[in-house]
């Protein structure tokens, strides 16, 4: 992709609206633009950014067993009535009235929808277990929307949902989400710490959390440090077995988020030397809700005794785009923002530093050729800015390498590797560069 025909409105001042580094950093990099309060534009670097998240969560719903659909951001709000939702769900619904002055509103969440589709669909316990998932635009009214996409109006959730023919069905539903959300965040480079929660207006009696230690996190929570050392669970995770031991592993150091903290469990439990006290962002909840929507919507099925039951259901979301400034809260330095590979939305910047001429046009030309066949994606800085502005862009918007191209250099045969990471820079000839990328 060649920077001179592409959309990258950096910013060279720290936004005034901006309160934290990931706010900043995304404006700054020309990542989103906010159009109203809590509600983005995602522009080209941020929204590739957003579909690499999306891939990874993709993958380790499609990994765990549960199925994709996608459900519409407008609902009706009879559905909601079913439910009993509709009018205790507070300020935060958006609610609208289209021509016909019939009552819809912008999906916050989908138990109401999901619930009903499942209900005119399945019907027998032979179709269990059975876990939906969907990656949709959600709006919440907040109040003060703030940070950015941390807390913004309308966001991009995935959000699951599983069908069970009983609780212990349901809880091993639960399970399986519970470890595929462990490896989901782990691809992305986080350390996402599982939380017991409140349920909130989602309702069951079982939630964790998935909270990244952050010191601009939202929630303060409480933690043995024992959890931050815990191996995540590999490729090789059997989700049609016994979960319950690793889940024990997880559940069983102390880590509780303020609204459920017990301050005499923590210092009794865990030694004053393995206390964490630490402020996070939750970028995941998973809920176990039994029959609270299936009794009311009617979503039954036909057990092995041939008796009609409802079904137990759980719900599982992650905060997609809320992960782009989760994700910079944890990888960013004085620069910029530092991307880890996996949702990097581009491998390499490919920096001429002096377009038009000959030589380092032709070089550069090579590399990209070189690069797009071994499958990498590069960003091509071919602007004829000066050097030290090139150079403060790409360390601003945090690609993991920079690959740098310049007459003198190719006087003496090598262009310059930049790791932006370890700020490890290298003069090596072309090839040696394209075989540490490779
Ligand atoms: N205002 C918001 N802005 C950005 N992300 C949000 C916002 N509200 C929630 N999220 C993200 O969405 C995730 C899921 O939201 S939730 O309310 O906990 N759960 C649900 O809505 C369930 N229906 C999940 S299936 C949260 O963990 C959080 O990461």
């Amino acid at each position: 992709m060649r920077l001179s025909h592409y959309l990258l409105p950096t910013l060279k001042e720290n936004p005034a609206e901006a309160q934290i580094a990931s706010h900043r950093l995304m404006l700054r990099a020309g990542l989103i633009r906010q159009e109203a309060a809590g509600i983005y534009a995602w522009l080209p670097l941020g929204l590739r950014v957003l579909r690499n998240i999306e891939r990874i969560v993709r993958e380790a719903m499609d990994r765990a067993g549960a199925v994709e659909l996608l459900m519409p951001t407008l609902q009706l709000a009879e559905l909601w009535r079913e439910s009993g939702r509709y009018d205790v769900y507070g300020p935060e619904m958006l609610r609208i009235r289209d021509r016909h002055e019939r009552e819809l509103l912008y999906g916050p969440t989908n138990e109401e929808m999901v619930t009903e589709i499942f209900r005119a669909c399945v019907h027998s316990w032979r179709n269990l277990p059975l876990t939906l998932y969907q990656v949709q635009w959600k709006f919440r009214d907040e109040q003060r929307p703030r940070f950015g996409v941390m807390r913004g109006r309308e966001f991009l959730m995935k959000d699951a949902y599983s069908f069970d023919l009983d609780e212990a069905a349901a809880r091993r539903s639960y399970q399986r989400m519970f470890v595929a959300y462990l490896r989901m965040f782990a691809r992305m480079g986080l350390r996402a710490i599982p939380m017991r929660a409140e349920t909130g207006p989602i309702g069951g009696d079982l939630s964790h959390e998935f909270i990244v230690l952050a010191q601009t996190g939202e929630s303060a929570v409480y933690c043995d440090q024992a959890l931050l050392q815990l191996p995540v669970p590999g490729e090789d995770v059997d989700y049609a077995g016994d979960l319950s031991p690793l889940i024990a592993q997880w559940t069983g150091p102390y880590a509780a988020t303020e609204d459920v903290h017990d301050a005499a469990r923590f210092e009794h439990e865990v030694p004053e030397t393995r206390r964490v006290l630490a402020r996070g962002i939750e970028v995941g909840q998973i809920f176990y809700y039994g029959t609270k929507y299936a009794l009311p919507m009617k979503a039954h099925v036909t057990g092995p005794d041939g008796a009609e039951r409802p079904v137990h259901g759980g719900c599982y979301g992650v905060g997609v785009s809320r992960l782009l400034g989760a994700i910079i809260e944890a990888g960013h330095d004085g620069q910029g923002i530092v991307w880890p590979e996996a949702v990097a939305p581009y491998r390499v910047g490919l920096v001429n530093l002096k377009i038009g001429d000959a030589r380092t046009d032709a070089a550069c030309a090579m590399l990209q050729e070189r690069l797009a066949q071994a499958g990498t994606e590069v960003l091509y800085d071919d602007t004829d800015e000066r050097p030290g502005a090139k150079f403060a862009r790409m360390d601003l918007i945090g690609l993991p390498w920079q690959l740098i191209v310049g007459p003198r250099g190719l006087e003496a045969g090598t262009v310059e590797l930049k790791h932006r990471a370890s700020g490890e820079r290298r003069e090596l000839t072309a090839e040696a560069a394209l075989q540490t990328l490779a």
